[in-house]
Parts: structure tokens; C-alpha cells; sequence
């Protein structure tokens, strides 16, 4: 058989790409599209800070230095943001009052806020779920800081206390078929979205009502859930790609 080339299509734009192999039309996902770009691009530099005030930053460090091409660098400083030029930033999950309390006290709390508005791309879990939302119910006596710019009002611990925390394999079809193990450990939900808040998972809690457990706002993506906890890197490949989408 001649030796011919793949023919990949991008359903969305129709432009193509060869790559070695046989001549196959592969129809791809644009999910699936972007990830092939990234692979080939392996030249891609791009680099995505993690906040470290508190919480299970390492994990997410770890799971993006999987990614081709993509470099970690965990912020927490004022000077830490000013000396690396980052692509993305992702809000780990861990206590949202006291990010919050770290984040006023050490000065990065607008910086967090310019970051957003930036339009680059930012990815709330959990903990930074709650500090990337607008609202938030069940706030602590007082009130807490939240940077704000997704437009959803999250319920946090909506699911109980840490003894209610639990795994479930949820349904994320942007991520393709096959379900995604969610690691929900007192974990949010988002009760109400607003305008140009694109629903990517739900759940039921256990009252019996749907929630929203995942969503995304243009450059802006949360969940309920660790992803970082688990070894399915989709969550964080589907930033990566948001990420290079954005340069
Ligand atoms: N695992 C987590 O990030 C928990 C979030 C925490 N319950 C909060 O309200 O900030």
C-alpha cells in the first residue's frame, strides 16, 4: 500500500493538517483538534502560574508539568507575579476565607482582580471556584473577599462538611463520553448562572436538586471538584488548549 499521509479536519474551521501515517480523514472533536495542535506544536511555550497561598496547589503543578510544552510556576507574592510573565492562572482548592484573608493581607488580592479582567485565561477548583464567582451563599459571618468575574452565585460546602465529601464519576461531555471521576471534598455548587456562563456539568445533590458542578465563561473555568486529585488529566489539557486558544 503507498505510503501516504493522515488528513486531519478540524470540523469547526475545515482546515487541515497532515501528520505522518496513512491518509485517513479523521473527523476530530474540536476538543480533540486542539489537542493534536498542542502535541504538534511541541514548541508551544506557555506558562500557567498556580496560586499558592494555601491549599492543594502542588498537585495542580504537577498535573499541568504533564502537559508538552507547558511550564508551572506556583505564585503567591506580589513580586512572584510581577517577574513571571504567565499565560494562565489556576485557583486551587482549599480554604476560600483564608485565600481571601492571604491574598488582602499580602496585597495580590487586585492584582488576582487585574488578572481577570486581563481576559487571560483563569481555572477556579473549589475553593477557587467560590473565589472566582460573583456571589457566594454560606459566606462566613461578615462576609469574604472573592476576586468575582464568573457570573455565578456558588452555595459554598453545599454539600455538607468534610465528613460528606465523596467521589462520583460525572458526565462532562466537552471532555467526550467517557465520565470524569470528581473528587468533591466539602465541596461548592453553583446555584445560578448568568449571561454567557456556558453549563458543563451537573449533579444531583442530595436533596434531590440539580446543580451545576462545572462551568465557563469565556476565559474563565470552574468546578466544584479536585481534578488535580485524580490521574485524568482531560480537565487540565481542556485549559491548556483554552490557554494557547488565547495567545
Ligand atoms: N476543597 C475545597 O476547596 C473546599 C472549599 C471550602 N469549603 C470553601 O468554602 O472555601
Amino acid at each position: 500500500m503507498k505510503n501516504i499521509h493522515s488528513l486531519t479536519i478540524d470540523p469547526l474551521t475545515g482546515s487541515s493538517f497532515k501528520t505522518s501515517g496513512k491518509y485517513n480523514l479523521h473527523i476530530l472533536t474540536k476538543y480533540q483538534f486542539n489537542r493534536q495542535t498542542i502535541n504538534m506544536c511541541q514548541s508551544v511555550d506557555i506558562t500557567i502560574g498556580v496560586l499558592a497561598l494555601q491549599g492543594a496547589f502542588r498537585e495542580h503543578v504537577l498535573a499541568i508539568e504533564q502537559s508538552a510544552g507547558v511550564k508551572a510556576v506556583a505564585l503567591r507574592t506580589r513580586e512572584d507575579f510581577e517577574q513571571n510573565k504567565i499565560d494562565g492562572l489556576i485557583i486551587p482548592g482549599g480554604e476560600s476565607t483564608t485565600m481571601a484573608h492571604i491574598a488582602n493581607r499580602s496585597g495580590v488580592m487586585d492584582i488576582l482582580r487585574e488578572f481577570v479582567a486581563s481576559g487571560k485565561p483563569v481555572w477556579g477548583t473549589c475553593a477557587g471556584l467560590i473565589f472566582l464567582a460573583d456571589k457566594a451563599q454560606s459566606a462566613k459571618i461578615g462576609g469574604q473577599a472573592l476576586i468575582g468575574g464568573l457570573h455565578v452565585t456558588v452555595d459554598r460546602n453545599h454539600f455538607g462538611a468534610q465528613v460528606h465529601s465523596f467521589e462520583v464519576d460525572i458526565s462532562v461531555p466537552v471532555l467526550g463520553e467517557k465520565p470524569f471521576h470528581g473528587v468533591f471534598i466539602r465541596a461548592p455548587a453553583i446555584l445560578e448562572t448568568g449571561e454567557g456562563v456556558e453549563i458543563l456539568a451537573k449533579h444531583i445533590d442530595q436533596n434531590g436538586k440539580e446543580v451545576v458542578v462545572a462551568a465557563r465563561q469565556g476565559s474563565l473555568l470552574g468546578c466544584s471538584f479536585h481534578p488535580e486529585l485524580t490521574p485524568d488529566n482531560r480537565f487540565h489539557n481542556l485549559f491548556v488548549d483554552m490557554v494557547a486558544a488565547s495567545l
